[in-house]
Order: structure tokens, then C-alpha cells, then sequence
């Protein structure tokens, strides 16, 4: 069995004159989690809808779990969870109702279905709310609940389509424990974001701009290929001291942060930058120093800077 669940070459989508995905190859193993990161209207929903067999490329080859998509989409179907980005649930149908439901689309007999089902009550923690309406559930429980419905025919491949974007820190952290269960079971998660944080914790990356794509690797070492090209100012002034930065040819974003100035320079301006920068500002009193890269810095990177500036 191939170690890879998903391999696409030359992957295009237009819409009329729009190109949504642009010629993407992508490389996925079974059992990580990989991450889609990438601005609104980068391409991850379209991409996402290609791979299900949702939606038909304009170009380009997809393999997902050893089947050729479009052409063998059905096969797949009964292989992949998709939680979509608008809510899957229908709110005038209980917990256990929705489930039930599911159950029913996927065809699993009533004995297994009611087996399968108080597992998943079990292990999304719904038990207390079985009978709870889904319209009357906090955001972390109705996406405890659709990641249990996302999840009822126990598939290879679950797709999510920026998953916690309702959901407060706590339960976000929570349910990406619960990924990490399911990829302990062998199953593999493709989950798009725009939040750096959840980037961070996915095994992989893909970093996605107007359709393109400009990286692909470990979120570390997205980072660490920006070492060096970082710094720090702290002093007074900042918002001045930033106006004079961004006029600088080797400054390619600036941004505050508290009491400091976070400068990305240009991969070809790293070597001996603080000693320019301290030139070439001329601010009295200000403090320079190189720092860790984040993955906040790798995306404006991708995107020019032009998002954040
Ligand atoms: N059915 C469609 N018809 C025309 N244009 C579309 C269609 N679906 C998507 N697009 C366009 O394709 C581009 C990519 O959209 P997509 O939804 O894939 O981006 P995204 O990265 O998922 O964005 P978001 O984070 O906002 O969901 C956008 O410019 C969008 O307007």
C-alpha cells in the first residue's frame, strides 16, 4: 500500500478568466496531519472540493488513496469525511438525530449505526446533550458534534474546512487533541486555516496565495529558512521608525507588536542587516536584535508582505 494519501500534478482550477488553483503539486502521507494556510480566496476550498471529487479540475492529475479523481469519486466517497466550512448540521435535528441521519446517507445497518454512534457520544463528550437540539449547542459542542458526524463511517481521509473557526482557544486546542487521536489511529487529516496557530501544530504545510502554491514542508522548517532575516527594534517611536523602515529596499514587511517593531528583510539583505538598519534609521536609543522566525513571518513572506503591511 503507498505511503501517500494524496499526490496531485499540475492541479488548475479556473473559473472563467479567474485562476483559483494554479498548477499545485502536492505530496501528502497518510497519517499526518497537513495543513492548507492561506489568505481568503487563496484556493483551499477549491482545492479541497477537487480532491473530494466534489468539483472537476480544469487540468492536472489527483491521486487520493491509491483512486483517480474525478473518475473514481464515488469509490471515494464512502472513504473520506468532509467537514465543510459552513456548518454541516442540520439545527432543528438533535444530537443523536443528526447522527442517526448520517448513518442512513452512509447505508451502515441500524445495530452497527447505534454501536458506532454511542462511541462517538462517548468520545466527543455529547453524551449529556444526546437529546439536544443542534441550533441550541455553544460553537465547541456543535463541532465536537460534526467532527462525530464528519467521522461515523469510520473513513481513511478527513477533510476540514477551517474547522474551528466559531471556537474559543480551549475548545480549538481541545479538538485538535482529537485530530491528533484520530492520526494515532492511521487515519490522515487535511485541515485548511488561516490561523497561525493551528498551522503551526499540523505536521505539514502547504502554503497557498491566489491559488499558487509557495511552500510546502514541516511548519519548523518553514521557519528556520527565515532565520537570520528577522529583527526586532524596540525603542521609541515605533510607528515613525516603522514608516522609515518600510522605505528601506531590504525591508520587505514591518509590523508592531507591543513595545516592538518586527522587521522582515529581504533574502538577500540577512547578512550584516542590524549593522545597516542601525545606519540607515536614524533614531536615537534603539535597540536591535535578530529573533525567531514565526510562521506569521513565512506567510508574509509567501505573500510579499503585501497582506500585512
Ligand atoms: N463557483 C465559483 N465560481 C466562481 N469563482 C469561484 C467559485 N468558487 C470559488 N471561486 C473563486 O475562486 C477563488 C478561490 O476561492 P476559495 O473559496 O477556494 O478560496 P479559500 O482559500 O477557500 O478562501 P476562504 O478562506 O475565504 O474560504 C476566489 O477568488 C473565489 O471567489
Amino acid at each position: 500500500m503507498t505511503e501517500t494519501a494524496i499526490t496531485t500534478r499540475g492541479l488548475s482550477k479556473h473559473f472563467g478568466d479567474l485562476v483559483a488553483v494554479d498548477a499545485v503539486n502536492l505530496d501528502i502521507p497518510r497519517g499526518q496531519i497537513y495543513g492548507f494556510l492561506g489568505p481568503n480566496g487563496s484556493g483551499k476550498t477549491t482545492t479541497i472540493r477537487m480532491l473530494c471529487g466534489l468539483l472537476t479540475p480544469t487540468a492536472g492529475d489527483v491521486e487520493v488513496l491509491g483512486l483517480e479523481i474525478p473518475a473514481a469519486a464515488e469509490a471515494l466517497r464512502r472513504r473520506i469525511g468532509y467537514m465543510t466550512q459552513k456548518f454541516s448540521l442540520y439545527d432543528d435535528l438533535t444530537v443523536v438525530e443528526n447522527m442517526q441521519f448520517m448513518a442512513r446517507i452512509h447505508g451502515l445497518p441500524r445495530q452497527q449505526a447505534n454501536q458506532r454512534i454511542a462511541e462517538l457520544l462517548d468520545r466527543y463528550t455529547l453524551q449529556t446533550m444526546r437529546g439536544r437540539r443542534a441550533a441550541a449547542m455553544s460553537g465547541g459542542q456543535r463541532q465536537r458534534l460534526a467532527l462525530a458526524v464528519a467521522t461515523l463511517h469510520s473513513p481513511d481521509l478527513l477533510f476540514l474546512d477551517e474547522p474551528t473557526s466559531a471556537v474559543d482557544p480551549e475548545n480549538r486546542r481541545d479538538f485538535w487533541e482529537k485530530l491528533f487521536d484520530l492520526v494515532d489511529e492511521g487515519k490522515t487529516v487535511l485541515v485548511s486555516t488561516h490561523y497561525m496557530d493551528e498551522a503551526e501544530r499540523c505536521h505539514q504545510l502547504a502554503v497557498l496565495e491566489t491559488g499558487s502554491l509557495r511552500r510546502q514542508g514541516p511548519p519548523a522548517q518553514l521557519m528556520a529558512a527565515l532565520d537570520q532575516r528577522v529583527i526586532e527594534i524596540r525603542g521609541a517611536d515605533l510607528r515613525r521608525v516603522k514608516a522609515s523602515a518600510l522605505q528601506l529596499p531590504e525591508v520587505q514587511s514591518a509590523a508592531q507588536q507591543g513595545m516592538q517593531l518586527r522587521i522582515l528583510l529581504t533574502a538577500d539583505a540577512a547578512n550584516g542587516a542590524i549593522e545597516r538598519l542601525r545606519q540607515q534609521l536614524h533614531y536615537p536609543s534603539l535597540e536591535f536584535n535578530v529573533t525567531r522566525p514565526s510562521l506569521e513571518d513565512v506567510f508574509v513572506d509567501c505573500t510579499q508582505g503585501d497582506a500585512l503591511r
